[in-house]
């Protein structure tokens, strides 16, 4: 690591730091995550398992290489004798979190610029969906602003859980994603989700960048789950398919009575293209909900923004990966070590990964 001069702590969260460095080989400012073992991720790996999480984080990193939408690694280091382990990423920006509070105080985006953002989300989502990669932690704080460039970018692939051909089917774990963005079905105890719980939190992103505030800021889970049936409505939350076997499913909270949805209500100025998109994405019946790459081709999204810079194309997919339904995605979220080393590109001369 003595290739790189530590500049400031940019952000610190569940597993680990990341500072703001400079590559003095280049010149060019880095973001470096030092991952701290024993708190390793909400998945509730320590210890032995640290390794695994690491190699896994930057294995999902390295599958969604090349894209726009998607942070940039360039480095992973774990040293086995310290336990020290590091990535290191291109620095794209600072958090939307971080803008939304420090620089627009609550101030809402304008329709083209909450737009813009969500197509580059929309974009990164389908991106790591098609190569069969599960983020699970989609919200303001893992999603980077270039101030300069303009760049949306996702960011945090901690949480992430990669489909390798040859991993083995396990059941997912439902602890994932953070509460104001978790799906109904991980509130309901699934273990078979798939790639809608990404979707259902870039519909709570959508929401808060349209309001400039969350949509559903729950104190528990329970809390989450009311908030989200009182503003969508639960008439048909039994209709959902395989909803009687989730481990949840007879909670009272299922079966209390309750009006309509209002969330049209809460976005009046939002125009009914816009709508559509925030209602598929916030649809309670994961069979039901859109898909990052079927809510690109909504209307809403053939308006050109005049901001936006070049389009941002999809890069090309692995036949294989790009093969696999989105309803039946069998990512695993053991990853062992069968499933292979961490390869990471082939210009972190420096990657060192035992
Ligand atoms: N490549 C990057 N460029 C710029 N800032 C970054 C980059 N990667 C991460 N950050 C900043 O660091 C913060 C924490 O990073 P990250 O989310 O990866 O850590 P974490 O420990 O998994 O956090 P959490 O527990 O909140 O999920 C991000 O919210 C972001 O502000």
């Amino acid at each position: 690591m003595e290739d790189y001069e530590r500049l400031v702590k940019i952000g610190e969260g569940a597993s680990g730091v990341v500072y703001k460095a400079r590559d003095r080989r280049t010149g060019e400012t880095v973001a470096i995550k030092r991952l701290r073992a024993g708190g390793c991720n909400a998945v509730g790996e320590d210890g032995a398992a640290f390794d695994a999480a690491f190699r896994r984080e930057v294995r999902c990193l390295d599958a969604c290489r090349g894209h726009p939408s998607l942070v940039a690694l360039r480095a992973a280091h774990l040293d086995p004798y310290t336990g020290d382990a590091f990535i290191v990423m291109d620095y794209a920006g600072r958090s939307l979190a971080e803008v939304m509070r420090d620089d627009r105080a609550g101030k809402p985006f304008a329709e083209p610029e909450a737009r813009r953002v969500m197509r580059a989300l929309l974009e990164g989502a389908a991106a790591l969906h098609a190569r069969g990669v599960l983020h699970r932690d989609l919200k303001p704080a893992n999603v980077l602003l270039d101030a300069r460039g303009g760049g949306v970018r996702i960011c945090d692939f901690g949480l992430s859980c990669p489909d390798t051909a040859d991993a083995v089917s396990s059941p997912l774990t439902p602890g994932v994603a953070t509460l104001w963005y978790r799906a109904p079905e991980l509130i309901l105890g699934s273990r078979d989700y798939d790639a809608g719980v990404d979707t259902w939190a870039l519909g709570c992103v959508m929401a808060e960048l349209l309001a400039g505030a969350p949509l559903f800021p729950g104190r528990s889970e329970m809390d989450q789950l009311n908030r989200v049936f009182d503003t969508l409505g639960a008439q048909d939350v039994a209709s959902w398919r395989g909803f009687a076997s989730l481990p949840r499913a007879g909670n009272a909270l299922c079966r209390l009575p309750r009006p309509p949805g209002r969330l049209r209500e809460k976005f009046p100025a939002l125009s009914d293209a816009g709508f559509r998109v925030l209602a598929g994405l916030l649809e309670c019946r994961p069979e039901r909900r859109l898909s990052a790459a079927d809510a690109l081709w909504c209307p809403w999204f053939d308006a050109e923004d005049p901001a936006a810079a070049a389009p941002q194309a999809v890069a090309p997919v692995p036949a294989a990966a790009a093969e696999q339904p989105r309803a039946s995605s069998s990512c695993s979220a053991r990853f062992s070590a069968a499933a292979g080393g961490v390869t990471v590109p082939a210009v972190a001369a420096e990657a060192m990964v035992a």
